[in-house]
């Protein structure tokens, strides 16, 4: 059904994993049977990279945010945009989903794109203030106020990036992000997904919330991804050590050559 689409053979509901390989993907040697994580097992995975393997938050973060404007810059070339310039709002949430946002927004910057900034809820932490510099320091706004109409956004932004919220959402959405959640799921330009659409149930996704056009999922694909519906779902995070892909049984398709994304469907 709809929770296999893209991929060749059936969900296999005991092991909660896809029997195959993403279409795009069959010529990757290795195992097969990408894993889809539960919350919990995202979080697990997430704490061991950092109290075991002693990666610290800026740098994996650094990888996740790079990893979502390589597959922006595969997927929607500058060349692609109908608006003037190549311009892109994205919205940052008060997590480390939000951190990703700003490293998107820095290096598609670098890449030649126009980024906006809406970060509503900003922590007063070391790191979300020195991305939050650094963006500054790159000329890229930050807006004041989030767009009242949907209208508004699809008449100046090409392609909006959702880094609200990612794999520790949970519940019913609280303010300010309800109305924001609620004008994006009325824009038409495309909406690429950092790790979750945000709104979502990490789990079991949301049939009446965003249908975003590209989902980047970080590390492995969350559960929600199999409800992804939208044109491109692509892996990025090229970070997780062997052993501890192996430890949670993640059989990671193999990314090509040196790219930082894997493109799955
Ligand atoms: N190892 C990896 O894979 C790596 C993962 N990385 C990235 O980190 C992401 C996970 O980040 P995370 O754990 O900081 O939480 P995240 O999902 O951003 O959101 C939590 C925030 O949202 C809030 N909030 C929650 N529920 C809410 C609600 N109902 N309504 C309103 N607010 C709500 C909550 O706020 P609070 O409860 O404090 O109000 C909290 O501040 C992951 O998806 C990936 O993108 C990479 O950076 C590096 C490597
Ligand atoms: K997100």
């Amino acid at each position: 059904g709809g929770r296999c689409r893209g991929w060749d053979r059936g969900w296999d509901r005991d092991r909660e994993l896809c029997q195959c390989l993403p279409r795009r993907a069959m010529h990757v040697p290795g195992p097969t049977g990408l894993r889809f994580l539960g919350q919990e097992e995202a979080q697990a995975i997430d704490q061991e990279l950092f109290n075991e393997y002693k990666f610290s938050v800026d740098q994996l973060m650094e990888l996740a945010g790079l990893s979502c404007a390589t597959a922006i810059a595969k997927a929607y070339p500058p060349s692609s945009f109908t608006t003037s310039q190549p311009a892109v709002l994205v919205i940052c949430g008060p997590g480390n989903n939000g951190g990703d946002g700003l490293v998107c927004a820095r290096h598609l910057k670098m890449f030649g794109y126009q980024p906006t900034v809406y970060y509503p809820k900003q922590p007063s932490k070391p790191l979300f203030e020195g991305l939050t510099t650094q963006c500054k320091k790159m000329d890229i706004p930050f807006l004041p106020e989030f767009p009242a109409e949907a209208a508004f956004i699809d008449e100046l932004y090409g392609l909006v990036v959702d880094a609200i919220f990612g794999f520790s959402f949970k519940g019913a959405v609280r303010e300010p992000f309800g109305s924001i959640l609620s004008t994006l799921e009325r824009v038409t330009v495309p909406i690429a997904s950092i790790d979750i659409p945000s709104g979502w149930d990490v789990e079991k996704g949301k049939a009446d919330g965003l249908q975003p056009d590209m989902l980047i999922s970080l590390t492995a694909p969350k559960k929600a991804a199999m409800h992804f519906t939208g044109r491109y779902h692509f892996l990025g995070g090229r970070f997780v050590p062997p052993a501890l892909q192996e430890k949670y049984a993640l059989n990671l398709p193999a990314y090509p050559g040196t790219d930082c994304v894997l493109q799955l469907t």
